[in-house]
């Protein structure tokens, strides 16, 4: 069951078209996150969806409820901002009851509530203390209590490790999504950070200069980019610039490239002599010396010669330029002894890369 729809929503300030016909479906129960750089328009889609903001055309559902223009707090939402907003001088449980009281629970429903959000997110015996005696980590906990005590049926999470250190903000990712599933809440996270998305989420939503540039599973996502720009902005990737030669299959071709010719997979349905770009993930590339180590399995032989290697402990990133020039990277066991200057011949399978239409 669809649990939220975002369909063709648009947003401008004055000439500045920031949202441009945004739709996003999300079934009951799913993680989503909107993904993108600084300025792309996810805490405005966050806050179309919220009501702080109201699209001027488009429509937001809550099931096969119309929310476009309700009010915030008609939408059964909690939030959970990057920057906790907790009420300073009020202690944890006064901070959770506050919108249990706000919508009129009863006296001993707000304490069972309030105990039962506490050990979800691990907190017990602090509902006394006040914010500034929390750890960062410790209030977005909090924070997060007082998003989930409400049981909305949205949770709406907006940045909400990014003043955490890295090592906190690793723990809390999995203790977000831990917590998400058991509770069982549709969620919609904003970030900028990708890791952070492929971690967490069902899907997502990678937004670019305030359009989707593609919505998936981090497994789409990353295995089978929509764009180049997509695959840049996921991971670590090489491209190759070519020609599609012929169609082998519905999503399987042979690319002409300045290396020679290349099988590949892509998506269904691109024209002989369309110009594309190739993309090989720097893990899905076996490099030996030259002459060396036939293994089989992989369609593709690429010659070159190494210009950079970079020790990383558990492996080697290699820097190879290419017979044609183009400049590769990739991964090779931290114990390989590879120098600068040696001949190489990288291998791939056509499974293992990926046609880049635009
Ligand atoms: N009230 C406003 N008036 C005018 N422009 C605005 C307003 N709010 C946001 N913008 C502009 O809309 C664009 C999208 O902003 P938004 O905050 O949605 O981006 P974001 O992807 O969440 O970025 P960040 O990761 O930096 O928070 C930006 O260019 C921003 O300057």
């Amino acid at each position: 069951m669809t649990a939220l729809t975002i369909d063709r929503i648009n947003k401008r300030y004055g000439n500045l078209h920031i949202l441009k016909d945004i739709s996003i479906p999300i079934a009951q129960g799913e993680f989503v996150s909107l993904l993108g750089p600084s300025g792309c328009g996810k805490t405005t889609t966050l806050r179309c969806i919220a009501g702080f903001e109201r699209p001027d055309d488009g429509r937001i559902l809550f099931g096969n409820r119309d929310v476009t223009r309700a009010l915030p707090e008609q939408r059964d939402i909690g939030m959970v901002f990057q920057s906790y907003a907790l009420f300073p001088h009020m202690t944890v449980a006064e901070n959770l009851s506050f919108g249990l009281e706000v919508r009129k629970v009863s006296l001993p429903d707000r304490q069972r509530r309030i105990a039962d959000v506490l050990a979800m997110v691990r907190l017990e015996g602090y509902d006394k203390r006040y914010p500034r005696e929390l750890s960062g980590g410790q209030q977005q906990r909090v924070a997060l209590a007082r998003a989930l005590v409400i049981e909305p049926s949205v949770l709406l999470l907006d940045e909400p490790l990014a003043n955490l250190d890295a090592t906190l903000r690793d723990e809390m990712r999995f203790f977000i999504r831990d917590l998400q599933q058991r509770v069982g809440i549709t969620s919609i996270y904003v970030t900028h950070d990708q890791a952070e998305a492929m971690v967490m989420s069902d899907k997502i939503v990678v937004m670019s200069a305030g359009a989707i540039s593609q919505f998936g599973s981090p497994r789409d996502i990353y295995e089978r980019p929509a764009s180049q720009s997509v695959a840049g902005f996921i991971g670590r990737s090489n491209t190759i610039a070519g020609k599609i030669a012929e169609a082998l299959g519905p999503d399987s071709y042979k690319v002409d490239t300045p290396c020679g010719s290349i099988g590949t997979t892509g998506p269904a349905g691109l024209a002989k002599g369309a110009e594309v770009k190739i993309m090989i993930r720097p893990e899905n590339i076996d490099t030996r010396r030259q002459g060396t180590g036939e293994t089989g399995d992989n369609d593709n032989v690429l010659a070159g010669s190494v210009i950079n290697s970079v020790y990383q402990g558990s492996a080697n990133q290699l820097a190879v330029r290419l017979t044609s020039g183009d400049r590769m990277i990739v991964d090779v066991n931290g114990r390989n002894p590879l120098d600068i200057g040696e001949q190489v011949a990288l291998r791939f399978a056509a499974r293992d890369s990926w046609v880049l239409a635009s």
